[in-house]
């Protein structure tokens, strides 16, 4: 069982899903948040799950609701939140919407990360997974200057920050639940 915290990011708008994607049935679980909690739970010691609002949910679990002064919607809020309530020097990050990241990477990118850097994240060929990663304390203060200037993109975040990113081929380990045709497609691999 890994040490490092882990952290469900679940507080997204769901746009293009049209409908909270947390909250859709997945595997045999009522939500997809608790599939990737149930699993999730095998693997680390302590996982959390960040939301705008933990009232969503009507399971219980270890909930980190993002700074209440905030009305965005990007994780940005959510990372910002975590370190605030954890306090803690780094943690793994994952979104709620990403079912098939398993132990094996999970494992990969935990051996690669290394003190004394900013973060370490999932790269296929030249596609960065920004949501699937360590990140460390050291960007505390970055993540409130984004929230402060209106600035989400993590991308430019990692690129400008002593990142370590590590390259997978599996695509489908990292396959994302935007669209509802993805979470159609999902449910015919689990
Ligand atoms: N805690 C928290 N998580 C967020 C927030 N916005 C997005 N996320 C999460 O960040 C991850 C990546 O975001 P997206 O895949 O774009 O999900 P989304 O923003 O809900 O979906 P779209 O509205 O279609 O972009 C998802 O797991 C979201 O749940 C937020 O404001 N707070
Ligand atoms: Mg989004």
């Amino acid at each position: 069982m890994f040490d490092i915290p882990c952290i469900i990011f679940a507080g997204g708008k769901s746009s293009r899903m049209g409908e909270d994607k947390s909250l859709l049935p997945f595997g045999n679980f009522d939500t997809l948040a608790q599939f990737q909690l149930s699993r999730l739970n095998k693997i680390f010691k302590n996982v959390y799950i960040s939301c705008k609002d933990k009232n969503k949910f009507n399971f219980e679990a270890s909930f980190i609701e993002d700074i209440k002064t905030d009305s965005t919607y990007a994780p940005t809020a959510g990372f910002i939140s975590v370190f605030e309530n954890l306090k803690c020097e780094n943690f793994f990050a994952l979104s709620v919407d990403s079912p098939f990241v398993g132990e094996n990477e999970i494992q990969k990118l935990i051996k690669a990360d290394k003190p004394n850097h900013d973060a370490t994240i999932a790269k296929i060929n030249d596609a960065i997974q920004p949501m699937c990663g360590i990140y460390h304390i050291s960007l505390q203060n970055k993540f409130k200057k984004m929230l402060k200037e209106n600035n989400h993109k993590l991308s430019f975040l990692l690129y400008s920050s002593n990142t370590i990113f590590v390259d997978f081929e599996n695509k489908k380990s990292f396959l994302n639940l935007n669209h509802p045709h993805e979470y159609q497609e999902a449910l015919q691999l689990i």
